[in-house]
């Protein structure tokens, strides 16, 4: 660690650790943990471990994260680009672990970019359910959408709001909440010099004010009987202990979970003992303070949601969250990018001149036909066009009305000229066996990083896997190892590249 520790932290961790204060601040001389976690939505952790040659050793809160070797460069791996794992520090697995997901949840992650928690959840939703992924910062939300599209999240949508626009728009609704606060980030000081420059002793109060705020807009979100964890990346009380307390006192239907004291989680401080803290000087992993908080309240039955969910569609048909930037719904006028309140995807497959706007009915049958040959399959949710770009969502569009929405579903491709083009994260999201057409390229010899380099391929027709009745002309779902990377388009031994010019491997 370069940077000098700042006197009054240092005074403070003292106070705070006495004689454990030594240990702690040897622990600053320590490379940082590396680690990975699993896309189980892709690949099993036994294959994943028979695949890489990361030196991968077991992460102990973490069942699907991983300790890479020192000096291990995971993002130079053409499997990062088929998005089999997540590149992420060890101690920030296990905020998720503690939420206990069942795969039908209904998930918001308020605090989401860059995605590495929105990542694990979607994981263990098994693409049943839903996940809401928001962040105040839309510059953010950009990494956001983009990795959950990396690692194939099918059931996810991602918003750039603030929480009371949220919670307003969704009161008592989801079974489950994860809070990773913005902080101070004095558990990250090892690992990243700048969260020291932009330290001083005042930064935990400013902090702790926006914690309290978006833990209540969390609590009106929550639905009866929900979890909510809270996590932090930082030792301040001020932003742990002391909130939680603050919060059980003013919402007295919650309780905390007790989880500090058990495995590799040490116990929160005071009253609050039942919160979990990681010590970077007695785990392997950077510092981080988790609670898990439960609602006293009695969880729905299915029915009993679905009630309510009928009567929430029909007003969010005529209604706005107040203060929150309009989005009236999918007409064709809405397909603008970039402007408050409309989904920003970017056109995957070249520049949007020449576009052509197509009615709904139009787009629809395109997309059907595409369906019906490529996959054979249909994909479940709900269909959201936003001009001539086509999500499935897991929402109807109405239950977004009024929301900064970057993504109402899964992209799925775009409408152009009467056709439906297939978008770089539908490919991502499929397995091999859900394409007509597909091919595997080995991440052993150059072929795979030819491939996401953008070049144009020879592929001999024997090579590609063709569905029984399919074409062998057409799009071909393009495998690295087996698994999902994105598109090519096959002809006479010719793969044409259609993997996305800003994805590329540089
Ligand atoms: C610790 S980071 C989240 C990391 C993320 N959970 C992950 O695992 O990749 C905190 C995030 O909170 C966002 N943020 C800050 N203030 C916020 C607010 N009031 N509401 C929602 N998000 C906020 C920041 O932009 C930042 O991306």
């Amino acid at each position: 660690m370069a940077a000098q520790l700042p006197s009054s932290f240092s005074e403070r961790m003292m106070d705070m650790l006495g004689t454990d204060y030594n240990q702690f601040a040897d622990s600053y001389k320590e490379t940082p943990y590396g680690g990975v976690r699993v896309n189980t939505l892709k690949i099993s952790v036994e294959s994943l471990k028979a695949l890489s040659t990361l030196g991968l050793e077991p992460i102990p809160w973490c069942p699907t994260g991983f300790y890479t070797e020192n000096g291990a460069r995971p993002g130079k791996h053409p499997h990062y680009h088929a998005g089999l794992y997540y590149i992420q520090e060890p101690s920030a697995m296990a905020p998720v672990e503690l939420l206990n997901i069942e795969p039908g949840d209904r998930v918001l992650d308020l605090c989401a970019a860059p995605g590495g928690k929105s990542t694990q959840i979607s994981a263990k939703l098994l693409g049943e359910g839903l996940l809401v992924s928001n962040d105040l910062h839309p510059e953010r939300t950009k990494a956001l959408a983009k990795n959950l599209e990396l690692y194939g999240v099918r059931n996810g949508i991602v918003l750039n709001e603030s929480p009371e626009h949220i919670a307003a728009a969704f009161p008592l609704f989801f079974d489950k909440i994860l809070i990773d606060a913005p902080c101070s980030g004095e558990g990250m000081f090892r690992k990243d010099e700048d969260m020291v420059k932009q330290w001083d002793s005042g930064t935990p109060a400013k902090y702790a004010s926006m914690q309290r705020d978006i833990l209540r807009s969390a609590a009106t979100a929550l639905a009866p009987g929900g979890i909510l964890v809270y996590s932090t990346c930082t030792f301040a009380t001020e932003e742990n202990e002391e909130i939680i307390a603050e919060f059980i006192s003013e919402h007295p239907q919650f309780s905390v979970v007790t989880v500090g004291g058990t495995g590799s989680f040490a116990p929160g401080f005071g009253e609050l003992s039942g919160t979990a803290r990681l010590w970077p000087h007695k785990v392997k992993g950077e510092g981080h303070f988790m609670a898990v908080l439960q609602h006293g309240g009695i969880r729905l039955s299915m029915e009993e949601r679905d009630h309510i969910e009928v009567k929430l569609n029909e007003s969010a048909r005529t209604t706005v969250p107040k203060g929150a930037a309009h989005v009236k719904s999918s007409n064709k006028s809405e397909g603008r990018r970039g402007k408050e309140g409309k989904p920003s995807h970017k056109p995957t497959g070249g520049a949007d001149r020449g576009r052509q706007v197509s009615g709904d009915e139009q787009a629809l049958t395109a997309y059907g036909n595409f369906v019906r040959d490529q996959l054979g399959w249909e994909p479940k949710g709900y269909p959201v066009l936003f001009g001539d770009h086509l999500y499935i969502s897991p929402l109807p569009k109405e239950r977004l009305n009024g929301l900064k929405t970057i993504r109402p579903g899964w992209y799925v491709g775009q409408i152009r000229n009467g056709r439906f083009i297939p978008g770089h994260p539908m490919a991502t999201a499929l397995h091999p066996e859900e394409s007509c057409r597909s091919v595997s390229l080995s991440s052993t010899n150059h072929e795979a990083i030819s491939y996401l380099k953008g070049e144009t391929l020879s592929i001999s027709q024997e090579r590609l896997s063709i569905r029984i009745g399919s074409a062998q002309k057409g799009y071909v779902l393009v495998c690295i190892d087996g698994y999902s990377a994105g598109w090519g388009k096959w002809q006479d031994g010719i793969l044409k590249n259609e993997y996305p010019a800003g994805w590329r491997w540089m």
